[in-house]
């Protein structure tokens, strides 16, 4: 998935999501995804449900014939007064026997056909994905993928040693550097903490095609030392990439590097993530199986796919709790009161800026206050970020013991102390498993040297039942560490990794955050895990990604969150509308389109300008919340990339760097602002005319930059032409994300003729005519 996501700005297509450097580096939630189809066709269909029951119950009758049959079977021959088999009723008995059978067969795999979207949707999205990364392997020699900065080679192993779960960190270097620093850093590279990579032998003349096509993925597990030659060669050792430097890119393995790769030139590759597939394989397979029958999820499962009625205790007035957070204005304080009185599920919509976060964090702290030290939540987000994000304001509100799951490499800085790891450092178990990491390091050092035979091998031994007790004691530890905290904060998948799934440990509650940018399937592997659930989000803002047309075609991107809002509306909804973010008339498009026109904004950002900020000049420019540059008739137009479909605009590219330039002299500063559009070709392009002489100016696409704001935002929309096609610009969610990243300055630069074509964006640009700056792309450049 990590390759995936990286080479997304390479290859895609059409004009796919491009990821933000933030998120890059954080991990990702693209991947694989699906939705309930079975479940929604049982509610749906009354016929279906007519033939499931027909198909129980005719077993049933069958079975009750049964004696009736047996009885008429044997007959009493009056003149021999001996018994005599009568093969009729017996052939239809066991006709009966056989025909049961086969409708007990049915309903076992009618209960497996009810997820059987989701199943095709996460096979096609995982095909997809690996029909990527291997397209790539493929395609591309050794040296084209080094010069996309997805492979490193000649690199050395420069130190190795024991990190959390015993997992073997190793630093990989250039071999033999120079003695200027500067011959021993590494070319530019996407390698990020977090990355999913393979490391191998790094043989001459070697190419992706090659290395790819030939060897099997094998893990380090295999035997280390092997003597076979050829097979060594073809090993490839898979890890995550732990930290970067300039000069140095450290990767945790689960197991030692083989020997023979010590010694050898490696080269490292970007790896296909098949982790999620796995567990979303898993939770699939826990549904349709009906696992969790007996867990005190089970009637949350039965209201999430329509067989019962969410219910609500009486709700609380919000006069009558005491918050915890002074600040939250009463809408916040109505869903967090509604969220409590939830006995099955409940959802906060939040629309840009309106502080879901915020009012998560809230409940959280009541959930807390109210139940005592032994009430137990999962909070969970799709994406890296989104938990720390969570993680850093519940720390920063002190009122629970928090304690952040996953990978120390994807976290961001500010939480590591809350790590798994970090928590389990500080306890007593977690110096025993410090001391048994030292002799593990101890016995590893002594490898690396030559030995005898004899004493390499009972070294091998010892390490192994190192390794054995280390894992031990911090599963025990892990263990005490999530009884004995309040809040456990991981990603979605994350939920299902062996630490949470197999533990004992049930949740009181499980809040998800960005929850309409979360596959459903993915959302499934907390849930099981819980009793109550809380969905925050947006679903008027993008959706996660799918891979594969097929997979969305199918309807794939339909998410937890929509399917609730469908299904029970206002019933288990609060919207969250005050916001804290956009001057109002930035927001008030946004408000009228697609959120009713219940959007409010907060005094304090109400009327909030560019030129109120510190050192900022009086302009045309930051005197206006909203611009609009009209490209009409100027003859900017578009053009198709050659290798793929994404589209760009060279003369509009030139105009958005003119307003850049004027915002700049006006004396904003390059972190204050953003560029975005919609197409990936087109971001290109405009990097390859900002980013040298601005470095710190942000420019990317709308889909990588949903989730962020900036105080100025200029969006160039790209498409020019005769035909007046919009493509997927049409997609009002996109625009949304777009125009609401913004804090005190928007500004759009387009060919109102062509996108007028389409409805909404042509309220857009009429909004923005009547209530901004409007100006022609001939005069603005001239
Ligand atoms: N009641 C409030 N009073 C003042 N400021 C608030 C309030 N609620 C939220 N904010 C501020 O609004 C901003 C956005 O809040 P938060 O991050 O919780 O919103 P969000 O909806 O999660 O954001 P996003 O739209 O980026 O997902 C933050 O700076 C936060 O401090």
């Amino acid at each position: 998935m990590a390759l995936t996501a990286q080479i997304s700005s390479d290859q895609s297509k059409t004009c796919q999501q491009a990821q933000s450097p933030s998120a890059s580096d954080h991990g990702r939630h693209v991947g694989v995804g699906g939705q309930i189809r079975g479940n929604a066709a049982t509610a749906d269909r009354p016929g279906v449900c007519v033939c499931v029951f027909i198909s129980a119950c005719l077993p049933v009758v069958m079975l009750l014939q049964a004696p009736e049959l047996l009885d008429d079977a044997w007959a009493l021959d009056q003149p021999t007064n001996s018994l005599e088999l009568n093969w009729a009723p017996l052939a239809l008995l066991f006709l009966d026997l056989f025909v049961s059978v086969v409708f007990c067969f049915v309903l076992v795999l009618y209960c497996w056909v009810a997820r059987w979207g989701w199943f095709c949707g996460v096979v096609q999205e995982r095909k997809a994905e690996v029909e990527r990364t291997d397209n790539l392997r493929q395609t591309l020699t050794t040296a084209e993928l080094v010069q996309r900065g997805l492979c490193l080679v000649k690199l050395t192993v420069a130190s190795s040693y024991t990190g959390f779960g015993g997992k073997c960190h190793v630093d990989l270097e250039l071999v033999g550097g120079g003695k200027n620093a500067a011959d021993n850093l590494l070319p530019a590279n996407k390698f990020r903490p977090g990355d999913i990579v393979t490391i191998e032998q790094n043989i001459k003349g070697s190419s992706g095609v090659n290395m790819s096509a030939t060897s099997s993925m094998k893990q380090a597990s295999a035997p280390a030392g092997s003597s076979d030659d050829g097979q060594q060669q073809q090993q490839r050792v898979s890890g995550v990439v732990y930290k970067t430097s300039d000069a140095r890119v450290t990767v945790s393995l689960s197991e030692p590097l083989p020997d023979y790769l010590l010694d050898c030139v490696l080269r490292l590759d970007m790896g296909a993530n098949d982790t999620t597939y796995k567990r979303c394989c898993n939770v699939i397979s826990k549904l349709g199986l009906g696992a969790y029958s007996s867990l005190p999820c089970s009637h949350l499962v039965d209201v999430l796919f329509g067989q019962s009625k969410p219910l609500f205790t009486t709700e609380i007035a919000p006069s009558a709790i005491s918050w915890l957070n002074p600040g939250l204005n009463d809408v916040q304080r109505s869903a967090v009161s509604f969220c409590l009185a939830a006995s099955d599920v409940a959802l906060i919509h939040g629309p840009p800026g309106t502080g879901k976060t915020t009012t998560i964090v809230e409940l959280i702290n009541q959930i807390v206050m109210r139940h005592g030290p032994e009430v137990k939540i999962l909070a969970c987000g799709p994406s890296n970020v989104s938990v720390d994000n969570i993680v850093e304001r519940l720390v920063a509100s002190n009122k629970t013991s928090v304690v952040r799951l996953g990978h120390p490499a994807r976290m961001l800085p500010s939480v590591l102390a809350h790590s798994l790891e970090s928590v389990m450092a500080a306890s007593d178990a977690g110096k025993l498993v410090a001391d048994i990491k030292r002799e593990m390091d101890a016995a590893t050092k002594k490898l690396a040297r030559p030995i005898p035979r004899q004493e390499r091998k009972e070294l091998y031994n010892e390490l192994k039942n190192l390794r054995k007790e280390l894992k031990k004691r911090e599963r025990d530890s892990v263990q005490q560490v999530l009884q004995s905290t309040q809040v456990t904060c991981c990603t979605l998948t994350g939920a299902m990794s062996k630490m949470i799934a197999s533990s004992p440990i049930n949740y009181d509650w499980v809040i998800i955050d960005e929850a309409p940018q979360s596959m459903e399937v993915h959302c499934w592997m907390a849930i099981l895990k819980g009793k109550r659930l809380v969905l925050a989000g947006d679903h008027k803002q993008l959706p996660p990604t799918i891979l594969s047309d097929a997979a969305e075609k199918k309807g794939l991107s339909l998410t937890l969150f929509d399917r609730l809002i469908k299904a029970y509306g206002d019933q288990v909804t609060r919207m969250l509308t005050v916001q804290y973010r956009m001057n109002a008339k930035i927001m008030q498009w946004s408000s009228n389109e697609m959120y009713g026109g219940k959007l409010t904004s907060a005094p304090s950002v109400q009327a909030h300008l560019l030129c109120e900020l510190p050192r900022v000049k009086k302009t045309e420019e930051t005197e206006s919340a909203l611009f609009f540059i009209d490209t009409t008739g100027c003859s900017l137009y578009e053009t198709e990339a050659a290798d793929d479909e994404s589209k760009s605009n060279e003369g509009e590219a030139d105009v958005v760097v003119q307003h850049v330039k004027r915002l700049l002299d006006a004396g904003v500063t390059e972190r204050d602002m953003a560029v975005i559009t919609p197409y990936n070709a087109q971001v290109g392009r405009l990097r390859s005319k900002l980013s040298v002489q601005y470095p710190q100016l942000e420019i990317g696409s709308v889909d990588g930059f949903q989730g962020r704001e900036k105080e100025a935002v200029v969006i160039s929309l790209v498409r020019s032409n005769d035909k007046r096609e919009v493509g997927f610009l049409a997609e009002h969610r996109r625009l949304n994300v777009a125009i609401t990243r913004a804090r005190r300055h928007v500004c759009v630069i387009g060919d109102s003729d062509t996108v007028s074509n389409d409805k909404f964006l042509g309220r857009l640009v009429d909004w923005l005519c009547e209530h901004g700056e409007l100006r022609s792309a001939e005069e603005y450049a001239s």
